[in-house]
């Protein structure tokens, strides 16, 4: 609620910061916003700070319009009033900064007012979410392989990505969900010269098509460890997908609609959305072939000797491989294509990846590579990663299922007392007993006596 405080604060600071020389002229309130800060409560009067702009400091602070020249006459100029009781340099904190002391009492009654009048939208009004331009933003999350289980990296993506977009919506944004599936690559041709290999259909999938894809998979992986043969009849398989094979593809799009229905149950389980359902396979040869041709144009691509066109990266001169030497195409040539794919079609302000720290480099690449390419737009993309979770392989068969994990938690919710769960259910008693007991908020309640130190942290 220090928003209400804070623009009262800027509102004032301009006006008598008018007329001379850095405050004034123009200088809009929301400008000044993220200057204002409030200060760790040490005395049971709420205070704020304001940080003056410093050429040499952060950013942030460079493009602050007040700078310190301006303080004796800012304070000079401060009338008390019902909101602030008193303004003074404060010389301890270095550097100095003005601080203000505020009515606490005024503070309390604005902020339950307000909270009484819109109880779910009252932090909207905030100024400083006003003075943020509504943007079009995509959030890439989640983003699991299919015919493998969603494991726990997934699962943070999807909880980091999710509140992403709903913080995002909350603010007022556009913002359109995508669950990009690694859903091609040279696993599907591996997988699927396993399934043939066994003879199996359809039906061997029906009881448990993850579990019993998986468990494919990384037989074929230990298979494919000891034996080069696998390795390439797996690439024939793929290469033959990728040119567009209706047999390989038939089985393909099994294991893909069979995943993603089960990805949906885990979906549901936790309440996450998605507007769209992209995929790796939305990116085939066609596409990676105009990149090269785009790329080639640009001189941006290196013939090695072993066949396979690669993207010198930098100074270091690491290289990206964008081209195989079969000519089928990889995770970064489908990415690159991916982004401009976006770019045109929702034309964003901001795209955002959850995806965990093992991708730095590919996202770096992506980014790199996009910008050589003159799309300048690559500014706009940001990588959000997070840890990885560590010790897990799926070829290995080493991963802790989600389902698992959600089940165990559920159990340890239920019995267990200082838990989210717990939380939740003393607020629903409270607000049962609130609904029961007949009475409302009495407006001409005194606020005086709300001094606590908790209530005053609360407000
Ligand atoms: N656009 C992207 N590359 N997103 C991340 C995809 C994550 C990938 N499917 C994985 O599980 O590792």
């Amino acid at each position: 609620m220090a928003f209400i405080i804070r623009s009262f604060i800027c509102n004032k600071i301009i006006q008598c910061a008018n007329g001379f020389p850095i405050g004034g002229k123009g200088t809009r309130p929301a400008e000044l916003l993220s200057f204002i800060k409030i200060c760790p409560r040490r005395s049971p009067t709420i205070e704020y700070i304001f940080e003056f702009g410093d050429k040499k400091k952060n950013k942030c602070i460079q493009k602050n319009p007040l700078h310190m020249s301006s303080a004796p006459k800012i304070i000079e100029k401060f009338l008390p009033d019902d909101y602030v009781k008193s303004v003074f340099l404060d010389n301890n904190l270095k550097p100095p900064k003005i601080k203000f002391k505020v009515n606490n009492e005024k503070v309390v009654e604005e902020v339950i007012n307000i909270v009484c009048e819109r109880p779910n939208s009252f932090w909207k009004s905030s100024a400083l979410l006003s003075s943020i331009p509504r943007q079009n933003i995509i959030v890439e999350y989640s983003s699991p392989n299919i015919a493998k289980p969603f494991h726990m990296g997934h699962l943070r993506s999807t909880i980091i990505g999710n509140f992403i977009g709903n913080l995002c919506s909350a603010v007022g944004h556009d913002v359109t969900r995508i669950n990009y599936l690694g859903d091609w690559g040279k696993q599907f041709g591996l997988l699927k010269y396993a399934f043939d290999k066994r003879s199996m259909s359809e039906k061997d999938l029906e009881s448990n098509p993850i579990k019993t894809l998986y468990e494919l998979y990384v037989d074929v992986c230990r298979e494919a460890e000891v034996s080069q043969d696998v390795h390439l009849k797996a690439n024939e398989i793929f290469t033959l997908m990728e040119k567009g094979d209706e047999n390989h593809l038939k089985d393909w799009k099994l294991f893909r609609d069979l995943s993603i229905k089960s990805f949906e149950k885990t979906f549901r389980r936790l309440n996450v959305n998605f507007d769209e359902y992209h995929g790796e396979s939305m990116y085939k040869l066609e596409h990676s072939s105009l990149i090269i041709k785009n790329m080639e144009e640009k001189c941006l691509l290196k013939d090695l000797p072993d066949g396979r066109k690669v993207f010198i990266f930098n100074e270091k001169s690491s290289v990206v491989t964008i081209m195989k030497s079969d000519g089928s195409t990889l995770y970064i040539t489908r990415d690159i294509a991916a982004a401009i794919d976006r770019f045109k079609k929702y034309k964003f302000d901001k795209m955002y990846y959850i995806v965990d720290n093992s991708q730095h480099d590919h996202f770096l690449s992506l980014k790199r590579i996009l910008k050589a390419l003159g799309y300048n737009w690559s500014d706009y993309i940001e990588y959000v990663n997070f840890g990885r979770i560590l010790g897990m392989s799926t070829r290995k068969g080493q991963v802790v299922f989600l389902d698992d994990v959600l089940n165990e938690a559920k159990e340890l919710t239920l019995e267990t007392g200082d838990t989210g769960a717990r939380l939740q259910y003393s607020h629903c008693r409270l607000v049962r007993l609130e609904e029961n007991c007949g009475m409302s908020y009495n407006h001409n309640a005194n606020l005086k006596s709300l001094l606590e130190p908790e209530a005053i942290d609360l407000i």
